[in-house]
C-alpha cells in the first residue's frame, strides 16, 4: 500500500502560532523502505501521528492505500506503527500485552510466539515490562507493530536506545520486511543509519519537505565531492586543469584536491600528457555532513559555542 500526504498541515495554538508540519506532499512506495529524515523538531513524530490518524491535520490529507488510516476495516492488520511514546502498561508481561493486543484485534496466538521470537524477546516474554530496558521496550513496540503481519510499517526512530547488535537487527529486519513487498517509512535523525538501511529518502526541516529523493542520488548530488590526485607532475597537471570553476589546491606537495570537474577528465587529461597519477580518488562529502547542509536553516535547537571557546584563526594550533 502506498502512504501518501497531500499537503499536509499541523498548526499548533499559540501566538504565534506553531506550524509544526507545513504543506508536506510526499509518497512512501510498496517495497522500498524510505528514511524520513530531520533534525529534532522538523515535524516527523507529528506526520506520523496524522498517518496515523492520532493527530487530526489542520489541513491537507494523509492516506494509506487511498484511505484514511481510520476507515481501514481492521487497520492492525494492514499498517503496524511504532511510535515514540511508551503505552505499555508496566505491571503487564510482554507475553500477555502482545495477547491483549492479539485478543481484541482476532489476531491468532501463534502471531503472538512469531513476534516474539522474531524481534528477539522470546526469552524474557514472560516477564513484567516494567522491568525492560530501553532496548527491550522498542523491541516489544516492533514486535507489537508486526502483530497483524500488516503490509505497511510506520516506525518512529526505531534504533532509540538499541546497543550495536539492535541496531544491525532493525537495518536487517526492515530491509526484509521492504523485500517481502511492504511498505516501509521509519524515521531517524541520523543520515549515517538511514544510509545503510533506506533506498528512498524524505527529509524534512520545520515542517517542511526539504529533499524526496533516492539514497544513492543524495549521495551524488551532494556535490561538494572533490577529486585527491598524487602525482610528481602537480605543477603541470594544475596548469592543464586550470578552467572556469575549478578549483586546485595543494597543502601537501605532489598532492592536489581538485574540484569543480571529475576524475575520469583529470585522468585522461594526465594520461594525454604523458604524467603519471599514483593516486586518483574521488572523495565524496560525508553524507551526514550533506544532511547537516541542507537542514542548516531549520535546526530549531542549533548548539552555539560557549562565549569562551572563540574558533581559533585559520591557521593556529591548538
Ligand atoms: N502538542 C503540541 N503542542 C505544541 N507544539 C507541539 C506539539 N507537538 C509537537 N509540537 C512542536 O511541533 C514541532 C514538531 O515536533 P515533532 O515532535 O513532530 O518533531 P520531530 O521531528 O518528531 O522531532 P524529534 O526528532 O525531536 O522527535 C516541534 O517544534 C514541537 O515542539
Amino acid at each position: 500500500m502506498t502512504i501518501r500526504a497531500h499537503g499536509l498541515t499541523k498548526h499548533y495554538g499559540g501566538k504565534p502560532a506553531k506550524k509544526a508540519v507545513d504543506d508536506l506532499s510526499f509518497e512512501v512506495l510498496p517495497g522500498t523502505v524510505t528514511g524520513f529524515l530531520g533534525p529534532n523538531g522538523a515535524g516527523k513524530s507529528t506526520t506520523m501521528r496524522m498517518l496515523l490518524g492520532l493527530d487530526a491535520p489542520t489541513a491537507g490529507r494523509a492516506t494509506i492505500g487511498g484511505r484514511a488510516y481510520t476507515s481501514h476495516p481492521a487497520p492492525l492488520s494492514e499498517v503496524g506503527a511504532l511510535l515514540e511514546a511508551r503505552s505499555v502498561h508496566p505491571g503487564r508481561t510482554a507475553y500477555h500485552h502482545l495477547m491483549a493486543l492479539a485478543h481484541t484485534h482476532s489476531i491468532p496466538r501463534s502471531r503472538v510466539e512469531a513476534v516474539l521470537r522474531l524481534a528477539g524477546i522470546d526469552e524474557v516474554a514472560r516477564r513484567r515490562v516494567k522491568g525492560f530496558s530501553l532496548g527491550m521496550g522498542q523491541r516489544l513496540g516492533i514486535a507489537a507493530a508486526l502483530l497483524g503481519d500488516p503490509a505497511t510499517v510506520i516506525l518512529d526512530e526505531p534504533v532509540n536506545g538499541l546497543d550495536p547488535e539492535g541496531v544491525l537487527w532493525i537495518r536487517t529486519l526492515l530491509k526484509s520486511l521492504a523485500a517481502e513487498g511492504r511498505t516501509v517509512l521509519v524515521s531517524s535523525h541520523l543520515m549515517s543509519e538511514m544510509a545503510l538501511t533506506a533506498d528512498h529518502l524524505v527529509i524534512i526541516g520545520r515542517g517542511r519537505l526539504l529533499a524526496d529523493t533516492t539514497v544513492e542520488r543524495f549521495v551524488r548530488d551532494s556535490g561538494t565531492g572533490s577529486v585527491k590526485a598524487v602525482t610528481p607532475e602537480a605543477g603541470l597537471l594544475t596548469e592543464l586543469l586550470a578552467a572556469p570553476g575549478v578549483q586546485i589546491t595543494a597543502d601537501t606537495p605532489g598532492v592536489l584536491d581538485i574540484s569543480g570537474t571529475d576524475a575520469e577528465h583529470i585522468g585522461r587529461t594526465a594520461a594525454a600528457h604523458g604524467i603519471p597519477l599514483f593516486e586518483l580518488t574521488p572523495r565524496t562529502a560525508s553524507l551526514e555532513q550533506a544532511f547537516m547542509d541542507l537542514t542548516r536553516d531549520s535546526v530549531e535547537y542549533a548548539a552555539t559555542p560557549a562565549p569562551h571557546q572563540e574558533p581559533h584563526p585559520e591557521g593556529a594550533t591548538a
